[in-house]
């Protein structure tokens, strides 16, 4: 028998770019106010075209509207119809928009089968750095949101942002803080460890993270999180067959959404599926496609989207 790789087929819909934060190695954003949001009818023609493509998952992926702004209850409106539109259509949403207020989780949590935010890293010293012009970045703040995600028992996938001017001890402490929270609440599904890696559209001019590290930081992890946590990492950021192989021997057993177009990071087109899955199978592997939601989360899902899911398990 051999090992099984998963992954995600999934289409990213984005409701906007605009964003108020400016993350130095952000290759997404555009101003606050200089960039159209994406209308339900322009979407309904997509996800239209996604059907009977085998696209599960619609990740929606956006830029932040601030949380005073007179426009946040429109821009969270567009998002909530969104999720519904897609999952009117027969997709599954999981949505990652950035912090949110408890009362906006709850209502995602309606319409998404599981949600996400990543963590990036949990040192306050990426405040005076990447993160100077970044509010949504400050550490309490994301980890508020693991917090509620657990309390609202909304299944959830976090991760963290590696090369962005952290020590090692920082990926650490994330991690097991991550471990902490999922003891209590019992709601990771996954942990991305997320190479940066430099577009064509950012401030900042660092290099991106070595995928020769990779391998180092997936095996700790394994160490430091509960077993039942999948990690993922991006396979289109760790380009080189040899080491995505070698990511997967030290533990990593997901390759998360696969679509055509990578959002956040453009410059780094995906594999095709077929191509992923002939490197996997060189070395022994299978490769799986998956819902965005785990199996063991299936039970706190309204009756609606338990159906949906339902109805895909048993295709
Ligand atoms: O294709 C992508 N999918 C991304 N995803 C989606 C992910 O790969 C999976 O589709 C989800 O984990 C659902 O299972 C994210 C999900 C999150 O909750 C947080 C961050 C990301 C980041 C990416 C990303 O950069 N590119
Ligand atoms: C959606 C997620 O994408 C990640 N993200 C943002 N910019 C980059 C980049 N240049 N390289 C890799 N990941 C990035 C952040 O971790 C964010 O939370
Ligand atoms: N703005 C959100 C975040 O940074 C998600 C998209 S990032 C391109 O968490
Ligand atoms: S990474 Fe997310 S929060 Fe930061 S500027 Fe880009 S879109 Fe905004």
């Amino acid at each position: 028998m051999s090992g099984v790789i998963t992954y995600s087929p999934a289409y990213t819909l984005v409701p906007t770019y605009e964003c108020f934060n400016r993350c130095d190695y952000c290759n997404f954003r555009v101003e606050p106010g200089k960039a159209p949001w994406i209308t339900l009818s322009t979407a309904e023609k997509i996800l239209k075209e996604l059907q009977n493509q085998n696209v599960c998952e619609i990740l929606i992926l956006s830029g932040e509207i601030h949380p005073h702004s007179s426009r946040r209850e429109s821009w969270l409106q567009l998002i909530y119809g969104l999720c519904e539109l897609a999952i009117a259509l027969g997709f599954l949403p999981h949505t990652n928009v950035g912090p949110l207020s408890f009362v906006e989780m709850q209502q995602l949590k309606t319409v998404n089968v599981s949600m996400g935010l990543m963590l990036e890293q949990l040192t306050p010293a990426l405040l005076n750095t990447v993160h100077r012009h970044a509010p949504s970045k400050i550490p309490e703040l994301r980890l508020q949101q693991l917090v509620w995600a657990g309390e609202l028992q909304i299944p959830f996938t976090t991760g963290l942002l590696l090369g962005i001017g952290e020590t090692q001890d920082d990926w650490w402490e994330t991690l097991e803080v991550i471990a902490q929270l999922h003891t209590r609440y019992g709601h990771i599904q996954e942990v991305i460890l997320q190479p940066y890696s430099p577009g064509n559209q950012q401030t900042w001019n660092a290099a991106g993270f070595k995928p020769q590290q990779l391998p180092e930081v997936i095996a700790k992890a394994r160490e430091l999180l509960p077993a039942e946590i999948t990690i993922q990492i991006p396979p289109n950021l760790v380009s080189d067959p040899n080491w995505l192989l070698a990511c997967i021997k030290a533990g990593a057993r997901d390759l998360g959404g696969i679509g055509p177009k990578d959002e956040v990071n453009p410059d780094y087109p995906h594999l095709s599926d077929a191509d992923l899955l002939q490197i996997l199978k060189s070395a022994g592997w299978q490769l799986i496609p998956r819902l965005p939601i785990y199996p063991q989360y299936d039970r706190w899902l309204s009756e609606p989207l338990y159906k949906a899911v339902q109805s895909w398990r048993n295709r």
